[in-house]
């Protein structure tokens, strides 16, 4: 009997929702009381105050530690590919694959300037997933085991997770879920990604359209969302985030794919990603949309639109001196400097 006709797997993963590990209120109230006695004006490290506070309640510590933070890359490859909604040939994932091993793709030099461990995850690339405009990307039993595989993806150990994707194709498949998950069609979703021409563009507005007819009638549950118009890399971050979340460890969403993945979970519990922060304001433009519409806010916006993990990575070196500043400075007791009348 396949996984889809018992219909278990999926209420597998939902389960796990209920039993969510929430914010530490205790390390809250003591990263507070600390902050308020380091030797700078209250409030003077701005978003910095509240990134340190950020990482201490989810890892549940005082103070947060950042000893082996992790990008985790997902690569996959897309069956919509062939549908000329890339500039790139599907080929080049494999390609990319072997770049990041040899240490040369943009990740590994982010990695290597703020000190970032980084898995590369090759998610069955031999085997695209299916084209959503006319048929499901996964069958559930695919599905299931690679959010499976996503939430094995961080059992190395780590305290702070950094999503990365590599997947041609993979903007109209973020495009399609946005769609999906949030309401609209095609043009409002759909961008250039790594960089199409205007038929291009119009191809990939159409394509999305088509799969929003082809799944119409199933589109009700978003991890029947995830499993009709998304992929395998879309899949393995959303058990990646739930397997974090059990873990105490915070996250760092990267752009725009990274974004969908995340936004199945959202639609399942807003209160699933509350362990998230969103790194950057992706360049594809539909991105801020999306985080409006989940009500976050990216942290930085350097008009970066390359995925692989790099905006994420360039946030964690952020997050990391954040953590720094108010694990190692002083008091104003300790210092011998003088408060405020
Ligand atoms: O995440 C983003 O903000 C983002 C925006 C544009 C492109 N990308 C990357 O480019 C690839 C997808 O682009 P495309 O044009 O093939 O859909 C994929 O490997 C992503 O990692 C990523
Ligand atoms: C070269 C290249 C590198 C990438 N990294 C992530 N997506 C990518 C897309 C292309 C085309």
């Amino acid at each position: 009997m396949t996984a889809s006709a018992t219909g278990l797997p999926f209420d597998d993963i939902l389960s796990l929702l209920k039993t969510m590990p929430t914010a530490d209120e205790d390390t809250r109230a003591k990263i507070r009381d600390r902050e308020a006695q380091l030797t700078k004006p209250a409030g003077s490290l701005g978003r910095l105050e509240e990134l340190a506070e950020w990482v201490a309640v989810w890892q549940r510590q005082s103070p947060p530690q950042i000893l082996r933070p992790l990008v985790a890359v997902f690569a996959a490859n897309h069956g919509v590919a062939s549908k000329g909604v890339s500039a790139f040939p599907s080929s080049l994932n494999h390609q990319m694959v072997a770049n990041f091993a040899a240490g040369g793709a943009a990740i590994n030099q982010i990695c290597i300037a703020n000190d970032l461990g980084l898995k590369v995850f090759d998610l069955a690339l031999d085997y695209p997933s299916g084209d959503i405009s006319v048929e499901a990307a996964l069958t559930e039993q695919e599905c299931v085991a690679t959010i499976a595989f996503g939430m094995e993806a961080i059992a190395g150990g780590t305290d702070l997770l950094c999503l990365g994707e590599m997947g041609i194709g993979n903007t109209t498949i973020s495009a399609a879920l946005f769609a999906a998950l949030f309401g609209g069609t095609g043009a409002d979703w759909v961008g250039r990604g790594s960089g199409v021409d205007d038929a291009g563009l119009q191809r990939k507005i159409d394509v999305v359209d088509q799969a929003l007819e082809t799944h119409k009638d199933h589109l009700g549950k978003p991890l029947e969302v995830l499993r009709r118009l998304g992929g395998r890399e879309f899949a393995a971050m959303v058990g990646a985030v739930l397997a974090a979340r059990q873990q105490n460890i915070p996250v760092i969403v990267d752009g725009f794919n990274t974004t969908a993945a995340v936004a199945v979970l959202y639609k399942l519990d807003p209160s699933s990603i509350d362990h998230c922060i969103f790194s950057h304001c992706s360049a594809e433009g539909a991105h801020k949309n999306a985080l409006d519409k989940m009500g976050k806010t990216a942290l930085l916006d350097l008009g970066m639109r390359l995925g692989e993990g790099t905006g994420a990575a360039i946030a964690a070196g952020i997050v990391k001196a954040a953590c720094k500043l108010h694990e190692g400075m002083a008091t104003f007791e300790q210092a011998g400097v003088d408060l405020p009348e």
